[in-house]
């Protein structure tokens, strides 16, 4: 088979090459760019020289992108290369000697100042279809404001809590475990309570979370906060209040501002990680707190009968809530593991969507 030349036609615009090759009925096409910037094409079909084996090769004058696009059809081959910087080029090839089988696409040419306009109407479509995009949710500005605002006030609230008991074991070292609870508990009360707004804005649609996850971490805490911490004063003056407390806050003054940047649609990657990541070592120690607190409460509700249920005098006094607490230490570690599962999804979706928008 004789090798021959097809008849190749090209066009520009400020960002992409257009070849036509003028071969019907194309078969093993074969479009190579080399590392010289050269683009080798060879293909099997029908062109001016009848059923034939052609090739050409053109070596571009500035650098283009690695990737081709190709479109065979019954008529022609077309090729999509987009040029590595977006500017507009003199000419085709490095030589100034235009090949003889190379002419102007004149469906698609354009000169500079015509693609300049057309890059200007697109660039107006794109920023109106957007815009429009974007417009959709009339309320998003207030939503994202009553966002913003839910954030700031947690994060303060924890803030407040986190460097108060972080000065005050400073100042009075261990003792400051001790009456942890009643210098932090009303703010704890405060920040635990508004945190049921939590389970209501995924019920809302205002915030792409599981009501899942959210509401055992709610309601996971306050059984620790309101029943276990707050209405047995014989456990307000234990240790394990300065734990629980510390590690809730710890990750909170980390995850509210991360949320209060995504309000505004902003992101520091350092806030990014420690939200993400923090949760790794202070969810099971945070659990195992909450469990230590719930074992300690135990035999105070057996003396106290606090919360018992009454039973017919024939099976007895009462049915002591240290039972239901039993049950409840099993259902912490359930809490645990779906809740690690999940953070551990949001921080692999986080940095695969990371990654693939980087690439
Ligand atoms: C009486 C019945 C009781 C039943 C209970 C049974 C058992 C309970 C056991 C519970 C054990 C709890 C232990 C726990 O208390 C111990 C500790 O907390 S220790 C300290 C460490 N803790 C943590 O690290 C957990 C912190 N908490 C959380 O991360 C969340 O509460 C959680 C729901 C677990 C996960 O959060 P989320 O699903 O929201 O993940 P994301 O942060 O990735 O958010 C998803 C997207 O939504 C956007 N979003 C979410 N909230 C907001 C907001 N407030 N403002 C703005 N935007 C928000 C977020 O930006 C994400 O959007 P995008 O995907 O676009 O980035």
């Amino acid at each position: 088979m004789q090798i021959l030349t097809p008849h190749v036609y090209w066009a520009q615009r400020h960002g992409e090459i257009f070849l036509r090759v003028e071969l019907s009925d194309a078969t093993n096409v074969d479009i190579r760019l080399m590392e010289d910037n050269t683009l080798q094409f060879r293909a099997q079909g029908h062109g001016a020289k009848g059923d034939n084996q052609y090739e050409f090769s053109l070596e571009f004058l500035e650098p283009v992108k690695p990737e081709i696009h190709q479109k065979s059809t019954q008529r022609q081959v077309d090729i999509k290369i987009k040029k590595r910087e977006e500017r507009w080029w003199q000419r085709l090839t490095l030589r100034e000697k235009k090949p003889v089988f190379l002419g102007p696409d004149f469906d698609r040419w354009l000169d500079e100042s015509d693609a300049e306009m057309e890059l200007q109407a697109k660039e107006k479509i794109n920023k109106i279809s957007v815009e429009s995009r974007v417009r959709k949710d009339p309320y998003l500005g207030l939503k994202k404001g009553y966002l913003f605002m839910y954030n700031l006030v947690q994060f303060l609230g924890f803030s407040w809590i986190f460097v108060n008991m972080t000065v005050r074991l400073f100042i009075f070292g261990q003792d400051s475990f001790y009456d942890t609870f009643h210098t932090a508990a009303d703010m704890m009360y405060f920040c635990q309570m508004m945190a049921v707004l939590e389970v209501i804005n995924p019920l809302l649609g205002l915030v792409k979370t599981n009501f899942f996850p959210a509401m055992i971490q709610v309601a996971g805490r306050n059984v620790i906060l309101f029943v276990i911490f707050g209405s047995l004063e014989e456990m307000q003056n234990k240790a394990v209040v300065f734990f629980v407390f510390y590690l809730w806050s710890t990750i909170e003054i980390f995850r509210y501002p991360f949320y209060m940047l995504a309000c505004i649609d902003t992101e520091w990657k350092l806030l990014t990680w420690l939200r993400y990541s923090l949760w790794i070592p202070l969810y099971p120690l945070g659990v195992v707190a909450e469990a230590v607190a719930v074992i300690q409460s135990l035999p105070i509700f057996d003396e106290t009968r606090l919360f018992s249920i009454p039973l017919p005098s024939m099976l007895g006094r009462s049915l002591s809530f240290s039972y239901t607490l039993q049950l409840y230490l099993v259902l912490m570690f359930l809490g645990l593991f779906i809740n690690f599962r999940h953070l551990y999804k949001q921080r692999q979706r986080r940095y695969r969507s990371r990654k693939k928008k980087v690439q």
